[in-house]
């Protein structure tokens, strides 16, 4: 071991003997060992399987898309981790597969969206959708023998899906749909397992029965011989090529030529063809269809939120551990000094940090209040208009933590690339690849623009209407004191120092005041355009940029520090809430500094000296932090071989396997070793 190496080590412990907190305490108010205990199996699974080990060598798309297509077969069919699925209750089984893919996903993307699309969202769809005719796609899909795919964007239309032109006219003769595709700007795009290896689509289609349209329906649509993956007669199918990340996803095209599909292929929850060849809507039971309405639209969003909560983890661990180890430029006594010592540096990690914690609290709490939702709706333990404002409360809430997440996630990877110069560029870095296939994540299940609109329009409807608001139910208990609005618009600030802005009590009065205030201004101009145009979509088009948007995303960073609120109020672990306090500070004064017009123009903040005050407070988070950090990053790490960085071991080997990278040597042989903290942590 030469002295770089050896420097580079006790660069790491010698962060980690600073740390005021204990790294398994941390670990354990963070992730609920249940939880833990799942994604070990998955990367047991990965790391003891050839197979699935990072191959740099193996460059072109094509060969990534065929490497994707045999992982995704071999992990459904041999890890044994979908073996019991069907004997979990529906809540259970929902988290367990949430988890299963947030453990995938930090360490092969490719493998865990293709199995999102081709099985867990189809058979999401079959159960909210479907009904019993549909019983055997759900069997087969998870027994691996057909794989699906998520058709509803078309060339021309991808967020307003209300104009999709792809039709299932009913032929009440052959008792089928026949399927077709009016002109190339209604072919199906960007549809992830379409190009090369699924056997079936979920399309989304509208509906025509005798010459009436009745919408956009679900059916499953065969589109390939599960024996040779050979296209039926009347499909034509391709992939649509390099794209700028995702290597392993065949994302294809697709067009129908009066291709005919059994009437039985309808998912037919919502309406179907009657045995006279009429169309029936079946609203039997209304609660349950919330709640499945819910389910179809949020549960690849809540995958989301959970897969960038791990991507956002990944660059900050591989950031900080290389920050802690890279030295740069001799102090006044010639020492050279940490990258992690300068405040410039801390000052661009550290929030993100902070932000890492905010939003994997926030993501592992709220799949659980979204499952919790689902489940009552199922169960009807609630009456119909709680389960009513709750399934919409926690649309509009996914909807923009959704957006904040993944452009939080995006902005975090490009810092932290650059946070690493020149070697962050490197792929066996990891940065790389991992800015490239988020990146997607901000566009689709919602372009994040769009989704924000549908948050303020809840937010906007909560605020017109107080018989909207039922505090009693989650999320809107968030709210209540929206109630006060006028007495909260009231208040001025009077902090002018360090200590009581860096309070959470302090950050969240500042929250609330915002949010009352950008209702209040929102909802004004909305009014002032709507009688200057007599036109709602214009007024609405109008109040976005300077109002809308932005009160929906002030409300997504709210709700996540809500959440941490709760933790560190309900926690025990003394040391642990000490720092867990000044991450909910650092994070929400990061915030709150990127609406500084916004608090002037409130009127929450009056002289210079708020920004001063608000400035020096993060600055002296970020030093306070400085000897946590390594710590915290290790709290929430997974095993080397899963993190799979270069630039990020644990283990402080930082030069020896970059020149490992550089001489094309053992890239990716990062072994499933667990270091001490990890085993204080277990
Ligand atoms: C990697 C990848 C995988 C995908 N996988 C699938 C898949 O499996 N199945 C599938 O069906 N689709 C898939 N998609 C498509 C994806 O769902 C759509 O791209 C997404 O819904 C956005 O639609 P669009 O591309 O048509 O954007 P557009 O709707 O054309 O939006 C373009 C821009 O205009 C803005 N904009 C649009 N409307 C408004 C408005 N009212 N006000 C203000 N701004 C507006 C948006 O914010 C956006 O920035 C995938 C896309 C990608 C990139």
């Amino acid at each position: 071991m030469g002295s770089s190496e050896r420097s580079t080590l006790l660069s790491l412990e010698e962060y980690r003997s600073k740390s005021s907190f204990d790294v398994k305490q941390m670990f354990e108010e963070m992730e609920p060992p249940e939880y833990f205990e799942i994604k070990k199996k998955v990367w047991h699974f990965l790391a003891s399987n050839p197979l699935f080990h990072v191959d740099y060598k193996n460059g072109s798309s094509e060969k990534a898309k065929a490497r994707a297509a045999t992982q995704l077969k071999v992990f459904i069919s041999s890890s044994g981790l979908f073996k019991h699925i069907d004997n979990m209750s529906y809540r259970d089984r929902t988290k367990y597969l949430l988890i299963v893919n947030e453990a995938l996903e930090i360490y092969n993307a490719n493998v865990s969206i293709k199995i999102a699309l081709g099985v867990a969202l189809f058979a999401n769809a079959l159960n909210c959708l479907g009904s019993e005719r549909h019983k055997k796609f759900y069997t087969d899909v998870w027994e691996g023998k057909i794989l699906s795919c998520l058709a509803i964007t078309e060339l021309e239309h991808g967020s307003d899906t209300k104009r999709l032109k792809t039709i299932a006219r009913y032929d009440a003769l052959t008792k089928e749909f026949v399927i077709n595709t009016p002109g190339i700007c209604a072919a199906k795009v960007w549809v992830g397992n379409l190009g090369k290896q699924c056997t079936h689509a979920l399309l989304f289609a509208q509906l025509e029965v005798n010459g009436v349209s009745h919408g956009l329906h679900g059916f499953v649509v065969p589109i390939r011989d599960p024996q040779t993956l050979q296209p039926y007669l009347g499909i034509n199918v391709g992939d649509l090529g390099e794209k700028s990340g995702l290597h392993g996803i065949d994302n294809g095209w697709v067009m129908f030529d009066n291709y005919r599909i059994p009437k039985e292929n309808l998912l037919n929850r919502v309406g179907d063809v009657n045995e006279e060849g009429e169309y029936e809507t079946s609203f039997t039971d209304p609660q349950k269809l919330l709640g499945a309405s819910l389910e179809i639209l949020s549960a690849g969003r809540v995958g989301i939120v959970n897969e960038s909560s791990n991507n956002l983890l990944r660059a900050v661990i591989i950031a900080v551990r290389y920050a802690a180890q890279r030295r740069q430029f001799c102090d006044s006594k010639g020492i050279e000094t940490p990258l992690l010592e300068y405040q410039t540096h801390q000052y661009r990690l550290f929030p993100y940090l902070a932000a890492t914690y905010v939003i994997k609290n926030f993501s592992n709490e709220f799949s659980d209040r979204y499952v919790d939702c689902v489940a009552a709706s199922r169960e009807g333990s609630l009456e119909m208009k709680q389960v009513s404002r709750m399934v919409s409360g926690v649309h509009a809430v996914l909807c923009c933590t959704k957006a904040v997440i993944t452009w939080t996630t995006q902005r975090a990877i490009q810092e932290t690339r650059e946070a690493c110069g020149g070697h962050g560029y490197h792929k066996a870095a990891g940065l790389g690849d991992l800015r490239n296939n988020h990146d997607p994540r901000v566009t689709f299940e919602g372009d994040n623009t769009v989704l924000l609109q549908q948050t303020s329009n809840w937010l906007l409807k909560l605020y017109n209407d107080p018989d909207e608001r039922d505090f009693t139910v989650y999320p809107l208990s968030m709210f209540k004191f929206i109630d006060q609005l006028d007495a909260i618009l009231s208040k001025k600030s009077d902090v002018t120092n360090v200590e009581t802005l860096c309070s959470v009590s302090t950050i969240m009065t500042m929250y609330e005041g915002l949010i009352c205030w950008l209702l209040k201004t929102t909802n004004r101009k909305m009014d002032a355009l709507k009688s200057k145009y007599n036109d709602r979509f214009v007024a609405r088009n109008l109040c976005q940029v300077f109002k809308a948007k932005e009160l929906a995303i002030v409300v997504a960073e709210f709700v996540m520090i809500c959440h941490l609120k709760e933790k560190i109020m309900l926690s025990k672990r003394t040391s642990v809430v000490i720092v867990l306090k000044k991450l909910f500070s650092l994070y929400g004064l990061w915030c709150l500094y990127q609406h500084l017009p916004l608090l002037y123009q409130g009127g929450f903040f009056s002289s210079p000296l708020h920004t001063d005050c608000i400035s020096d407070a993060i600055l002296s988070l970020c030093d306070e932090l400085k000897g946590e950090a390594v710590t915290l990053v290790d709290a929430l790490s997974p095993p080397d071989f899963i993190l799979n960085s270069v630039l990020g071991c644990s283990d402080g080997k930082l030069y020896e396997r970059l020149m490992n990278a550089f001489r094309q040597q053992d890239n990716g042989g990062i072994p499933l070793r667990y270091p001490d903290f990890y085993k204080a942590k277990l």
